[in-house]
C-alpha cells in the first residue's frame, strides 16, 4: 500500500508511463504463457520466449540482419524436429521444417489453413476483395480464376511479343549507352524497367518507357516495392495486429496507394470505352466486369465497384507490384550468380544460338524463349539460392491435426516456411551453397529435391504468374547474354543471407547489383 501511494504521490507524468509500462509486462506475460500451455498441450516444440522481446535471434531484423539469418539459426539449431514454435517479438508463430508436413498443410490440409498472413482484416471492403489478402476462400478461389487468362504465357504468343521485343530493344539501347560511356550497369534498375514496361504494355495497353522517362507507374511501384522501416512495420502489424481496430487502418496497402491505382483504372476504362477496341487485357477483363453487373448503379465510365476494384487491385499489387519485383530480384540474382560463372554463361550463349536456328531466328522470340531449357534451369537453380521471400505463410482457419502426425494445429495459428533454409539443406540438396543448374536438369532430378524446392510457393496458393515472369527473364538475360559477356564490378563473391536487406520481408541484395558487359565480338579476340 505504501508503494501505491509513494506512486500516485508522484506527478503523473512520471507514474502514468510506470502504470503503462507494467500493464504491458502483465499482458504480454499473459499472452506468452497462454499460447507456451497451448503448444505443450498440442505437442508443438517451443522455444521458450526472453521476457517482452520474443526470440532474441530477431533482435538484429530491420538494422543489421534480414529476417531470414535468425529463421535459418532456428531452423539449423533444431535439426531433430519436423516443426518449431516461437515468438518473433510477441507474435506467435510455427516454423514447419520438414517438406512433407509443409505439403501436408499447403496442399493436403489446405482448406483448413487457406489464408496467407498477411490477410485483411474482415472491415476492409477492397482489401479483403483481393487475390492475395482476401480473408474468404470463396473470394480467393473467384478472383484466382478470374484472373487466370492474365497469367497464361501463351497470351504473349503471336503479335502479342513485339511488345516484350519493343522493350529489349529499349534495354539494349540503354545498356549499350552505358557500356560506351564506361559506366557499370545496375542490373535490378534494367531489369525493373524492363518487366515493368512490358506487363503495363501488355496488361494494361500502356506505351511507358521507363528507360526514357520514370512515368506515374514506373514510380508508384518502385515506392511501393522499395523496403523501409514504415514498410517493415506495417508489414508486421498486418500480419500481428489484426482485431486491434485502433490499428486496422495501419495496413501494408494504403488508402493512398488504393486511390492512386482507382484513377490509374479509371483512366484507361475511360479511354477504353472511348476507343471500343478489344485487347484481352487487364481493362477489357474490368469492363466486363462491370457489364454484368447488373446489380450495381454505375452512373458514369468513371464508377468502378468494389468487384472491380478487388480485381484490379490484385492484379496491379499482387502481379504488377510483387510479381515484378519477384522477376527483377530473379534477374539479378542470376546475372549476379552467371557474372562469376562465365562457363554457364557461354553455355547459354550457344544454347541461344541454336535455339534461334532451330526456330529460324535472329534474335530471342516467344517460342526462342521458351525453349532455353538450359537458361530455365540456371533461373530455377537461382529461385533455390535466392527465394524470393523470406517465408511462405498460412493461417490456420479451424483446428485440425495433419494426417499421421499427433500436432493439433488450432484456428488463428501462423504458420512460416523459410524456403530459404530448405532450399540450403544439405537433406535435400547435395552441396547446397554451390550455383549448380544442372542439378535442375530433370534427368538429376528426385522427388525428394522436388517436395524441397518452394521458390514458386506449394498448394493451390502458389504463384499464378511463374511462367510469365520465367518468359520474361527468359528472354531479357537470353538477349543480354547473347550478345555481350557479363562480368561483375560490385559483387565478387557469391552473395549470402547477409548481403539481404535488412528491412525487406523479401530476399533482396541491399546494395546495388552493378556489371559490366563486353560485347561477343571482343571475347572472339
Ligand atoms: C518469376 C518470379 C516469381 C517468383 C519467384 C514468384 C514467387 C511467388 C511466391 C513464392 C508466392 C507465394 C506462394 C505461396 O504462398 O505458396 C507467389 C504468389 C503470387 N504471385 Fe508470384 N512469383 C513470381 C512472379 C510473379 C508474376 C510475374 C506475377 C504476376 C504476373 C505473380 C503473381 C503472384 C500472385 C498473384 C500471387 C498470390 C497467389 C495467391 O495468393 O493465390 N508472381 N509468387
Amino acid at each position: 500500500m505504501d508503494y501505491l501511494e509513494t506512486l500516485f504521490s508522484l506527478p503523473p507524468l512520471l507514474y502514468a508511463p510506470l502504470l503503462v509500462g507494467s500493464l504491458c509486462l502483465v499482458i504480454n506475460y499473459l499472452v506468452y504463457s497462454r499460447r507456451v500451455a497451448q503448444w505443450r498441450k498440442s505437442n508443438i516444440p517451443f522455444l521458450s520466449p526472453s521476457f517482452l522481446i520474443g526470440h532474441k535471434y530477431f533482435w538484429g531484423v530491420g538494422s543489421n540482419s534480414a529476417t531470414v539469418v535468425p529463421l535459418d539459426r532456428i531452423y539449423r539449431e533444431n535439426k531433430d524436429k519436423d516443426l518449431v514454435a516461437f515468438f518473433v517479438a510477441t507474435m506467435p508463430v510455427v516454423l514447419l521444417r520438414k517438406p512433407a508436413l509443409i505439403k501436408q498443410i499447403f496442399a493436403k490440409n489446405f482448406d483448413k489453413a487457406f489464408k496467407t498472413g498477411f490477410a485483411a482484416p474482415h472491415n476492409n471492403k477492397i482489401l479483403e476483395l483481393m487475390l492475395g489478402q482476401s480473408p474468404f476462400k470463396s473470394v480467393w478461389k473467384a478472383q484466382r480464376s478470374a484472373l487466370s487468362p492474365m497469367f497464361a504465357t501463351a497470351r504473349f504468343g503471336g503479335e502479342e511479343f513485339a511488345k516484350i521485343r519493343n522493350q529489349i530493344a529499349h534495354m539494349s539501347t540503354h545498356v549499350e549507352t552505358a557500356r560506351l560511356q564506361g559506366r557499370p550497369i545496375d542490373i535490378k534498375k534494367v531489369a525493373m524497367k524492363f518487366v515493368l514496361d512490358s506487363i503495363s504494355n501488355s496488361f494494361l495497353d500502356s506505351d511507358d518507357n521507363s528507360y526514357e522517362k520514370e512515368g506515374e507507374l514506373f514510380k508508384f511501384v518502385k515506392n511501393f516495392v522499395e523496403p523501409g522501416w514504415n514498410k517493415l512495420l506495417r508489414a508486421f502489424a498486418q500480419m500481428h495486429l489484426q482485431g486491434i481496430p485502433a490499428l486496422e487502418s495501419f495496413q501494408f496497402i494504403t488508402q493512398n496507394h488504393i486511390e492512386t491505382l482507382k484513377s490509374l483504372l479509371q483512366k484507361q476504362i475511360k479511354q477504353r470505352s472511348q476507343t471500343r477496341g478489344i485487347k484481352n487485357d487487364l481493362i477489357d477483363l474490368l469492363i466486363r466486369l462491370k457489364e454484368q453487373d447488373q446489380d450495381e448503379k454505375l452512373d458514369s465510365e468513371m464508377d468502378i465497384t468494389n468487384e472491380m476494384m478487388g480485381l484490379g487491385l490484385s492484379f496491379l499489387l499482387g502481379g504488377l507490384c510483387t510479381g515484378m519485383a519477384s522477376v527483377d530480384s530473379l534477374v539479378s540474382f542470376t546475372i549476379h550468380l552467371l557474372s562469376l560463372h562465365p562457363e554457364y554463361q557461354k553455355r547459354i550463349r550457344q544454347e541461344v544460338e541454336e535455339v534461334m536456328e532451330k526456330h529460324n531466328a535472329t534474335e530471342v522470340t516467344y517460342e526462342v524463349a521458351r525453349d532455353l531449357h538450359f537458361l530455365d534451369q540456371c533461373l530455377r537453380e537461382t529461385a533455390r539460392l535466392y527465394p524470393n521471400t523470406s517465408a511462405l505463410t498460412r493461417e490456420c482457419t479451424e483446428d485440425f491435426t495433419p494426417a499421421g502426425t499427433d500436432y493439433h494445429f488450432k484456428k488463428g495459428e501462423l504458420i512460416i516456411v523459410d524456403s530459404y533454409s530448405i532450399h540450403r539443406d544439405p537433406e535435400y540438396f547435395e552441396n547446397p551453397d554451390k550455383f549448380d543448374p544442372d542439378r535442375f536438369n530433370p534427368e538429376n532430378r528426385d522427388s525428394k529435391s522436388v517436395d524441397a524446392f518452394l521458390g514458386f510457393g506449394k498448394g493451390p496458393r502458389k504463384c499464378p504468374g511463374s511462367n510469365v515472369g520465367l518468359l520474361l527473364a527468359s528472354t531479357l538475360i537470353g538477349s543480354l547474354v547473347h550478345k555481350y559477356e557479363v562480368r561483375p564490378r560490385s559483387h565478387t563473391k557469391q552473395m549470402d543471407a547477409y548481403d539481404f536487406h535488412p528491412r525487406s520481408f523479401g530476399i533482396v541484395h541491399k546494395d546495388d547489383v552493378l556489371i559490366d558487359v563486353v560485347p561477343r565480338e571482343v571475347l572472339a579476340y
